[in-house]
């Protein structure tokens, strides 16, 4: 019996042995588990943090720095682009695809896709609210001390003139009366805090590098011409240009409309004028706050550009070549001037062209800058568009200084 029970202890050693050991592995097995579970979370987690923090800082650095919008206009009949796609999930990327048929037909037809990505990208069913609500704060800035400057380009007919100033008084209304009446309804705001704002307002157009008041109202015969003049504290003027005092929303929409006027009188002169040359409306606003005593300056640019369309030297002769050379010299100048603060570089050629030169306090690094890139839809476009977004995406790389309110 003796031996037979040795014999079963034996067995039964064996038996817990090898419970033991398999104890032990799953032990091992679950500590793993429990070490990758923990791993995960953690990789999530630090994903999740640099995600955050790549978002802040981005939005640190954005904060006196470029920041660019796109909005892709309806097709006229309001159905579906063919060539361009949004991702329904996100509203920051457009891919233009362009389908290169087969010549032979032996081949399959290849597309080849061009992705873009933007602070935001607006398709075609925005609305001007929609757009005006991603830029308020940028608006609101400007009464906070911040030379903000916000421009639309993009070639002729991709919606700039509707982005900045739409239709008169109803819900298709653009930037500049929304910005305006988002302004003076701050401002009031304001008052009860004990500030005291003044509004100054001038809206003048560049066409092939002169200058335009379009607040003039003497007699066409009589129209003086104009400078730009940089004061010894960096402040540019321009010589002989009407600055209008103006303390509510109607008296600038009043000035909006002369604008228009001014300009459709010049647009029956000379035809399709308008799309040729950059309108710049500033909105100079001074504040003050005896109690705290506070003072802030600054200015609130919106510019509607001229087409950026390429030269075509085949079409273009006489006048029409001396335009596009001017259009393609300012814009292109923009974007070296943009290029040139992104680079830090010592010397940034803002004289190089009236637009630059006009801008100059709200381009860099004591300002906040918004670009519109408009596109059209039409697949005759997408060169043109293709063109755009490019130039609109080095904008966007540009990293320029950080802001600094105008305060003292
Ligand atoms: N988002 C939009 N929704 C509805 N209509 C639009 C939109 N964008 C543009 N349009 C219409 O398309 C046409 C061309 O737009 P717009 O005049 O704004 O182009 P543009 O880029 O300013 O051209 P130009 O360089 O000639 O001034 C206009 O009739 C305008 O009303």
């Amino acid at each position: 019996h003796a031996w037979d029970l040795k014999g079963k202890v034996s067995d039964l050693e064996d038996k817990i042995r090898s419970y033991q050991t398999r104890v032990k592995s799953v032990n091992q097995e679950n500590e793993a588990l429990k070490g990758s579970v923990a791993e995960n979370i953690l990789y999530h987690s630090i994903i999740v943090l640099q995600n955050v923090f790549a978002n802040l800082s981005m939005a640190f650095l954005k904060q006196g720095n470029i920041r660019v919008f796109c909005r892709v206009r309806p097709t006229v009949d309001g159905g579906l682009s063919k060539h361009i796609q949004l991702p329904a999930t996100d509203n920051k990327m457009i891919t233009l695809a362009k389908t290169e048929e087969s010549h032979t037909g032996k081949t399959t037809d290849t597309q080849k896709n061009y992705n873009f990505s933007f602070d935001r990208v607006f398709g075609a069913k925005a609305s001007q609210q929609e757009v005006f609500e991603e830029i308020s704060l940028l608006v609101q800035s400007a009464l906070d001390g911040y030379n903000v400057c916000c421009f639309a380009y993009g070639q002729t007919g991709s919606g700039k003139t509707y982005t900045m100033e739409g239709e008169e008084f109803n819900e298709n209304r653009g930037v500049i009366p929304r910005a305006v009446q988002q302004i003076f309804k701050a401002g009031e705001k304001l008052g009860s805090q004990g500030w005291e704002f003044s509004f100054t307002a001038s809206f003048v157009e560049i066409y092939n590098e002169s200058l335009r008041d379009l607040l003039y109202t003497g007699k066409a015969s009589k129209r003086p011409e104009h400078e730009i003049r940089k004061s010894a504290n960096n402040e540019v003027t321009i010589t002989n240009l009407t600055y209008e005092k103006v303390s509510n929303e109607d008296q600038v929409l009043g000035l909006i409309a002369l604008a228009n006027q001014n300009r459709s009188t010049a647009q029956t002169a000379q035809n399709d004028r308008s799309s040729r040359s950059h309108s710049v409306f500033q909105l100079d606003i001074e504040g003050i706050n005896a109690g705290r005593d506070v003072k802030c300056k600054s200015t609130l640019c919106l510019v509607d550009l001229a087409g950026s369309e390429r030269l075509v030297k085949s079409q273009s002769q006489g006048e029409r070549f001396k335009e596009m050379t001017a259009i393609n010299g300012s814009l292109s100048n923009l974007g070296i001037v943009i290029t040139a603060l992104a680079n830090k570089e010592n010397y940034i050629p803002y004289r190089n062209s009236k637009l630059t030169y006009l801008l100059q306090g709200c381009l860099g690094g004591n300002s906040k800058t918004l670009m519109f890139v408009n596109i059209a839809p039409e697949t005759d476009s997408f060169g043109e568009t293709l063109n755009s977004l490019r130039f609109a995406s080095k904008v966007n790389d540009c990293v320029i200084g950080t802001a600094s309110a105008n305060r003292k």
